[in-house]
């Protein structure tokens, strides 16, 4: 999962710092790298690096990034090496031009797509998915300067999940949400200009009030000061749920509904589906927090922080390599002892993928002095892989694959071990199930899928 960002600035010329506090305020999407481009009034410039948001911009930096149209990006690798070559946005020439774009989501077919674009003679510089949206653009752009015309071409190619932002360089600025609405992204404006933001936390830090999600299939062009919006194509709605569950932030609000509401209610739902006799309920941080929240008020049971996370320390699940997720767990999180020496205690997370965190917490928390630990998770257990931006490509990955529940329990040595239903998180996100994407909770996917 990644970030993007985009603003069109009506008077102003910082477009590098607008979308360095966008990339900033959704930097938990994505920690591996970040870059920025902008339009300057005559052409594309940009800077990408590897790190956090902060780590890759400085003020100079932010100074020579001035312009009055700019996008940026935080990447979550999902096709493509964790390297500087495939950091975005990627800028590309075509006959008119250049143009610039930032990805969130992952393409189904991109396989496909790259060798017949390099059939025709483009040579890539990247190994990613985004590259190849980037380059099919390009060509649409060749034969049309009608930018819902051109996206028409290009979303009856692509299979798979995108949320864009798009300069060019004309000075356009274009956001796009795919046919399914896999991933979030919304549009803001104000007497400064648009701006526009995966999550709506980004508009948030901007104080940008005024705003609204995009559509899935919608095309948003602005340019000359003006906005035009077109729904240029439409498939069955198919929300991530996992972005619900664990992927946005609490304060983000996606297809209308509050993250963190969502979250709570999964922890009140658990606690009526899994309820447990224990002394404390101690949350998981970051993302179990609210879903724990929920489940304590639910059963009647005090919450303690049982567990603290070091700030320093970002999310372990999206780090690239495994030997670096588990490494990180021990230096994220550490237990009190006090709190929690002789209680039984329910420990609720908003999920278990590979089971990297839920061993070691319940290793910790028994060391640490706890009778029982009851580990409450406030999602159903993933299956299946994700094909639409969220890094567990292969099953043999994910534990619950081939494990049941019971033997989940033992692998990770907890007293006991439940998952909210199926119908538990879909009511608690209210949404229908048609219309989210549960495919790594049934192997039931919204589009076809590789073999
Ligand atoms: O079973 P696993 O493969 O370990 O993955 C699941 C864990 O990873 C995530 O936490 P993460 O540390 O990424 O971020 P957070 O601080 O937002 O909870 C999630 O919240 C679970 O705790
Ligand atoms: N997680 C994402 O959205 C990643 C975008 C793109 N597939 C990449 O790997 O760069
Ligand atoms: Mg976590």
């Amino acid at each position: 999962m990644c970030g993007v960002s985009g603003c069109y600035l009506l008077k102003e010329n910082e477009a590098g710092v607008y979308n360095y506090l966008i990339l900033h305020a959704n930097q938990h999407r994505g920690q591996e790298s970040a870059g920025i481009c902008v339009y300057d009034g005559l052409r594309l410039v940009g800077k990408k690096g590897m790190g956090l948001v902060t780590e890759v911009f400085d003020r100079p930096d932010l100074r020579k990034l001035s312009g009055p149209v700019g996008i940026g990006h935080v990447r979550y690798s999902t096709t493509g090496a964790s390297e500087l070559v495939n950091a975005q946005p990627f800028k590309v020439g075509y006959s008119k031009g250049e143009l610039a774009l930032a990805h969130n989501g992952d393409i189904v077919n991109s396989e496909e797509l790259r060798r017949e674009l390099v059939s025709d003679g483009h040579a890539f510089v990247s190994e990613t998915d985004s590259e190849v949206i980037a380059r099919l653009l390009a060509v649409a752009l060749t034969e049309t300067d009608d930018m819902f015309e051109a996206f028409e071409d290009v979303m009856e190619r692509l299979v798979g999940s995108y949320s864009l932002t798009v300069i060019t360089s004309h000075g356009d600025l274009i956001a796009v949400r795919d046919p399914w609405g896999f991933r979030p992204l919304c549009l803001g404006w104000d007497e400064r200009g648009f701006f526009v933001s995966s999550e709506t936390v980004g508009l948030d830090v901007l104080g940008v009030e005024e705003r609204r999600e995009l559509e899935r299939g919608e095309v948003v062009w602005i340019r000359e000061g003006d906005v035009e919006s077109k729904v240029v194509r439409r498939e069955r709605k198919a929300v991530c749920m996992f972005e619900f569950v664990y992927f946005a932030r609490p304060d983000s609000i996606i297809e209308g509904r509050c993250v963190y509401e969502c979250r709570k209610c999964m922890g009140k739902r658990l606690a009526e589906e899994a309820p447990v006799e224990c002394d404390l309920v101690v949350p998981v941080p970051d993302s179990g927090r609210t879903a724990a929240l929920g489940y304590a008020e639910s059963l009647g049971v005090p919450m303690e922080e049982g567990l603290i996370k070091n700030r320093y320390v970002g999310r372990t699940f999206i780090m690239p390599e495994q030997e670096e997720r588990v490494r990180s767990i021990r230096v994220k999180l550490n237990p009190i002892r006090e709190v929690i020496k002789g209680c039984s205690l329910a420990v609720v997370d908003d999920s278990i993928v590979r089971g990297n965190t839920s061993r070691q917490i319940v290793e910790m928390l028994r060391d640490a002095g706890a009778r029982e630990v009851h580990m409450r998770i406030a999602s159903p257990p993933v299956v299946s892989p994700c094909y639409y931006g969220i890094d567990m490509a292969t099953k043999e990955e994910l534990i619950a694959a081939d494990l049941d529940v019971p033997e989940i329990c033992e692998k990770i040595s907890a007293d006991s071990l439940a998952y909210l239903s199926l119908e538990g998180l879909v009511e608690s996100i209210r949404l229908k199930k048609r219309e989210l994407c549960v495919g790594c909770l049934t192997g039931e996917y919204p589009t076809p899928v590789p073999e």
